[in-house]
């Protein structure tokens, strides 16, 4: 896995942050440098150190601390608990789980992706001239899909898809293989559904599909399906709506390109969407929406694509206004334009098609000044070895801002493209052992263990686990849970990793069910 040697970055066991300070668990790895941050904590690149899996590179989220320095983030807790329960190739896979005893600081390793999906699509934006080629996104596409089909069919929502959460790994076994990220957000959803008004906040407002944008209170796994629907126009369109404002502006750029396909004018109707007149933002915003004229940009014009052709066909449905009509996971993973050449590849970095460029997508920029603490005391290396992710080369919505390595050359021997029986297998294989049963989406879920109604407990323990009884509000209006329930909650992870998977909630399922 992983690009375990790319001589661009520096970094050994002396520069692990913390110097002397440095934790027991913290010298089963060298430090390499910080990759990234995001609100809840910073993203770290480490490689293994033990005989096995030397060199094996790993990617070490520390979640950021309170400014009174006491309790953890209830995210933490929550990406633990879920990631904990979640086995999918499609999925990011949580490795470790360390904890600092003095600061009672968290860190989560995991396999480390040398891409995602923000600098891929920053790259053919900003450095090559031409599209992102058709196998690549369908095989994105895929296994994006059965990544989110394997969540919805779990009862799990995501709640922050957005480019920067889909990683794609570098060279190695799992090469070209997509991996969604960051659950900090995610949530077990069940019948009936919780307002959103209990959960805060949800989706980078870039990603938002329009029954969130009008104020829906419900968030269901038809969210998720428009999001897919937005990142895929950004990777095969123009950057057309990137500079949002406010939720009406989004809902323009949405409508905009609406027009012509879903219905005439661009923005939704009371007949296609009835539902539509119950959305807490309908009344205020109708005036504004109905009295605007969207005539500009149909969603052909933007996409390049026949309005006949399947691709057309699959994005007209993710992106249908209203929710319940909308098309889900399991029945767009089923769509002609999967079966139709080319066909998605385990592998999606691989070019396929005769006469296609093959792209060489550029490593992580890594910070190696930056330790665990955010402070810059780490031994800066040679420039050689470096990349800084310090300066600035533009930005995208949701992402990160960063310079990028040189390319480096890839093997792309024996990377193979899977035949469609062969991709139907593996997708029943990587998801296999979870629950049967139909989930509240009304999506057909794989068959094994657990039976629907032990899920249902399975889910229940987890919500009441999942940190609401202990959660302080802080003056500040931030939620965070003390100290003291952080040890309880350690004590239930075990010591130092969940690499033994113990059974936790009460209910003891096999490694196959569980991972
Ligand atoms: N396993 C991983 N391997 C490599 N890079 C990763 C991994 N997990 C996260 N990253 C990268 O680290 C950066 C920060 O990720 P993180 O999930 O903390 O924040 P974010 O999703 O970008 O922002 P936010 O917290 O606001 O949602 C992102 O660029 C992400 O692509």
């Amino acid at each position: 896995m992983g690009d375990g040697g790319s001589g661009n970055r520096g970094g050994n066991s002396n520069n692990s942050g913390g110097g002397s300070n440095k934790p027991e668990w913290l010298q089963q790895y060298d430090l390499i440098g910080k990759i990234g941050e995001g609100t809840y904590g910073l993203v770290f690149l480490a490689r293994i150190k033990s005989q096995t899996n030397r060199g094996k590179s790993i990617a070490i989220k520390k979640f950021k601390q309170s400014k009174d320095g006491d309790g953890v983030s209830p995210t933490a807790i929550r990406e633990i608990m879920l990631l904990r329960e979640i086995t999918h190739e499609n999925v990011v896979k949580l490795v470790n789980v360390h904890i600092n005893h003095a600061d009672m600081s968290l860190y989560l390793a995991f396999d480390y992706a040398e891409h995602d999906l923000y600098e891929i699509i920053r790259h053919h934006r900003d450095k090559v001239n031409h599209s992102i080629n058709q196998y690549t996104v369908k095989s994105l596409l895929w296994q994006l899909l059965n990544g989110l089909n394997y969540l919805h069919s779990n009862w799990i929502i995501h709640r922050d898809l957005k480019p920067s959460n889909i990683l794609v790994m570098g060279e190695g076994e799992e090469h070209g293989v997509v991996k969604i990220a960051d659950f900090g957000l995610a949530r077990i959803y069940q019948a009936p559904l919780k307002p959103l008004s209990e959960n805060g906040v949800v989706v980078t407002i870039w990603y938002r599909a329009p029954e969130l944008l009008l104020g829906a209170k419900h968030y269901t796994s038809a969210v998720g399906l428009y999001i897919l629907y937005s990142l895929i126009l950004m990777i095969i369109s123009n950057p057309y709506w990137l500079i949002p404002l406010v939720q009406l502006d989004q809902l323009d750029k949405i409508f905009k390109v609406l027009v012509d396909i879903v219905t005439v004018p661009g923005h939704p109707t009371l007949e296609k969407w009835p539902s539509l007149a119950n959305l807490p933002h309908w009344q205020q915003d109708v005036q504004h929406i109905q009295g605007h004229k969207y005539d500009n940009n149909s969603l052909y014009n933007v996409v390049h694509l026949s309005p006949k052709s399947p691709a057309f066909d699959l994005l007209s449905k993710m992106l249908e206004y209203d929710p319940r009509k909308r098309i889900t996971a399991a029945q767009a993973l089923e769509h002609e334009y999967f079966k139709i050449e080319p066909q998605p590849g385990r592998n999606a970095l691989v070019p396929c098609q005769p006469g296609e460029t093959f792209v060489n997508y550029p490593t992580r920029p890594v910070d190696t000044t930056t330790d665990f603490e955010g402070t810059t005391n780490m031994q800066p290396p040679q420039p050689s070895q470096v990349t800084s992710g310090a300066a600035v080369s533009g930005s995208m919505p949701g992402g990160h801002v960063s310079n990028r390595s040189v390319p480096r050359p890839m093997n792309v021997v024996g990377m193979q493209r899977m035949p469609h029986q062969a991709m139907q297998a593996y997708n029943l294989t990587s998801q296999a052992g979870m629950g049967g049963g139909m989930n509240p989406g009304g999506m057909p879920m794989q068959r094994g263990v657990p039976q629907p109604h032990q899920q249902q407990q399975v889910t229940c323990l987890l919500e009441s686990l999942s940190l609401s009884c202990v959660e302080e509000k802080r003056p500040n209006g931030d939620a965070r849970i003390p100290s003291t329930e952080v040890k309880t909650y350690i004590s239930i992870l075990g010591p130092v990793g969940i690499a033994k998977k113990t059974p936790i909630f009460g209910i003891s399922r096999s490694p196959a069910s569980c991972g």
